[in-house]
């Protein structure tokens, strides 16, 4: 499904992703993790076909992400940080407004699709401006799948929405790779990070630990001197024991 080796991405002489090799596999969930600025927005970004990378190659759904932006960009889902919703414009036309720019058909029974999946009928009148944080995130979310997408990234999609709200997100996340769908999430909840098949932790550009749930659990238990850590201490282990690089690396 996506496949990176040896990116990176220099803004300038700041290194935001440095040298990063990573797989997803096919109807997996894969977290990525990190701090404020450990650079998962701009590997997204990268892996999204919107930003090219400075150096190295890479693969997302057969196509090469610097010569064939554009087939990637038209065949996933992203929901990015700030939703981009339209205030002014209802549920139901935020929803159609996407479904016409992916070329949906049936555009409106695919609306009445999301509306009733997402359980937003009775807001679907609703100017999104009049809407809490939740419901927006559920038409964000409706939003960025309209078109089906095989492979959808969400860039921390949680964020101040209240917890039972994130864990119906989670079920419904569930739902989709059932259904198939390959799904790359960054997140700053460690339970969120407990939920996901794959995690790769970000610090400072560089991917400092990553791997199946499970396998990192098993390979930090000796270390940390439990049967099974917590991946919240296991990055900060590897964190404070050094992991990532300074952020400032010069170039050459
Ligand atoms: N266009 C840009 N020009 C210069 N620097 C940038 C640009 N985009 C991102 N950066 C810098 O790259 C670093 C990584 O940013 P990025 O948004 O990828 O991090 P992040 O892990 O997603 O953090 P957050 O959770 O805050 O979004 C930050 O220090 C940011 O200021």
């Amino acid at each position: 499904m996506i496949e990176l080796n040896q990116i990176t991405k220099q803004f300038g002489t700041f290194r935001a992703v440095n040298r990063v090799s990573l797989t997803v596999s096919e109807g997996s969930v894969f977290g990525l993790l990190g701090a404020n600025g450990a650079g998962k927005t701009t590997l997204i970004r990268i892996m999204c076909g919107i930003l090219p990378p400075t150096s190295g190659r890479g693969r997302v759904l057969g196509y090469d992400i610097v010569k064939e932006r554009a087939q990637i960009k038209e065949r996933i889902g992203y929901m990015s940080q700030k939703f981009s919703l339209y205030p002014d414009l209802t549920v139901e036309e935020n929803i159609r407004f996407y479904a016409g720019l992916y070329g949906v058909e049936q555009i409106k029974k695919r609306t009445e699709e999301l509306t009733g999946q997402f359980s937003l009928r009775d807001v679907s009148k609703k100017p999104v401006a009049a809407l809490g944080g939740g419901i927006r995130q559920r038409v964000a979310f409706a939003a960025a799948i309209v078109h089906r997408p095989r492979l959808l990234f969400l860039d921390e999609p949680t964020s101040g929405v209240d917890p039972l709200t994130r864990r119906l997100f989670w079920e419904q996340l569930y739902e989709l790779t059932e259904q198939g769908m390959t799904i790359v999430v960054t997140t700053h909840y460690m339970d969120e990070a407990e939920r996901c098949d794959q995690v790769a932790l970000m610090n400072q550009g560089k991917i400092v630990a990553q791997g199946k749930v499970d396998e990192l659990k098993e390979r930090y238990a000796a270390e940390l001197d439990t049967e099974r850590p917590a991946l919240a201490d296991i990055f900060v282990h590897v964190i404070s024991q050094g992991g990532g690089e300074h952020v400032q690396e010069k170039l050459g």
